[in-house]
């Protein structure tokens, strides 16, 4: 799998042996030009940044909402070509990364009632993604077949080149190995710190303890928590707090995010510090999937938008915005 968050050049640490200061690699050598995870190719087309063809949105920056960290002053990071505004040129062609066909799931409790119908769809290495539609519509069930959490009933699903239904279980975890994972709810260790909450990640993975002192404080400084490390999860806001479940996420460098509402607890001015954040990741080349109802948001970041109602897709814009679901 291409990895295309390699870090080669390390200045200095603290004393418990953090790395204070990570260099991007100055050549990254990414590979897999076939590989389904294979980053986007970056363009020099124009990104469209929120609110680029829409009147300019008004970005309240609250007190809990922390600064830009790669505006900061002497920041570098693998992560740090993201600030410039070309976005990737999705190349719809090749190898999807997530392919539905005709894929159907219905619950054992709502034998008469699919959860989804007959969706089929292709998402390309290096899409953003939003999944919108009603309450019930099918998003989260959508999401919960991508990462194996559910199986589809009917029709095939491959993801990164395997298909899902023919997965054995014990293959599963290195399926998720792939995928990051931000949720609603944020999913935080509470007697677990910042940095543990993401260490454990990496931990769980058997990563050696080298990569987890390397890695763990360099994305902690990307969300921007480089100084609450030490803090626990009740000690942060709720931005804060999905900022590191966005860093637990990105931490393994997967190339797919999922996402399932992950501003739905948050307010309207930090939600728009964890899109910019999401969509930082995804110009650096991650494929991101989010179901969402920030109908806000999704208009102005004017991503693809797929729409569901009662687990049928009823719209695949390119640039779309949120709608009225099968509208426009
Ligand atoms: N575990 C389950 N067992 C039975 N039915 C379920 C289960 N999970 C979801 N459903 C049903 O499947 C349908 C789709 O639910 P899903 O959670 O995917 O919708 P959603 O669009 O994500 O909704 P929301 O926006 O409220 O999160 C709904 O009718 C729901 O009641």
């Amino acid at each position: 799998m291409a990895n295309h968050f390699r870090t080669t050049e390390r200045q200095g640490s603290d004393d418990t042996g953090r790395v204070l200061n990570v260099v991007p690699d100055a050549n990254p050598q990414v590979s897999a030009a076939d590989d389904a995870f294979a980053p986007a190719p970056v363009s020099t087309g124009q990104f469209d940044v929120i609110g680029a063809d829409e009147p300019e949105a008004v970005h309240v920056v609250t007190a809990s909402e922390p600064a830009d960290p790669t505006e900061q002053p002497g920041f570098t990071s693998v992560f740090a070509p993201l600030a410039s505004d070309d976005s990737p040129a999705v190349s719809r062609t090749g190898v999807p990364t997530i392919s539905f066909k005709n894929v159907s799931l219905v619950y054992p409790a709502q034998p008469n009632k699919p959860a989804l119908d007959g969706v089929s769809l292709d998402i390309y290495p290096g899409e953003f993604v939003f999944v919108v539609g009603h309450s019930g519509s099918g998003k989260s069930s959508l999401l919960r077949l991508i990462t194996r959490e559910q199986r589809a009933t009917g029709g095939q699903i491959i993801v990164a080149g395997q298909d899902l239904g023919k997965m054995k279980n014990k293959k599963v975890p290195y399926l998720r190995r792939q995928i990051g994972t931000v949720y609603q709810d944020f999913k935080l260790l509470p007697d677990k710190t910042v940095y543990e909450n993401v260490a454990f990640a990496l931990e769980c993975i058997g990563k050696p303890r080298s990569v987890v002192k390397a890695q763990v404080p360099e994305v902690l400084r990307l969300v921007g928590l480089g100084e609450k490390m030490d803090n626990f999860p009740d000690q942060l806001s709720g931005g804060e707090q999905q900022r590191v479940s966005v860093a637990r996420a990105m931490v393994n460098r997967p190339p797919l995010l999922v996402c399932d509402e992950p501003t739905g607890n948050l307010d309207p001015a930090i939600s728009l510090g964890i899109m910019k954040l999401l969509d930082r990741i995804n110009r650096a080349g991650t494929t991101v999937v989010m179901a969402t109802h920030d109908r806000e948001m999704v208009d102005s970041m004017r991503k693809r938008v797929i729409a569901l109602e009662a687990g049928h897709v009823v719209r695949d814009q390119e640039k779309g915005g949120y709608g009225y679901y099968g509208a426009l």
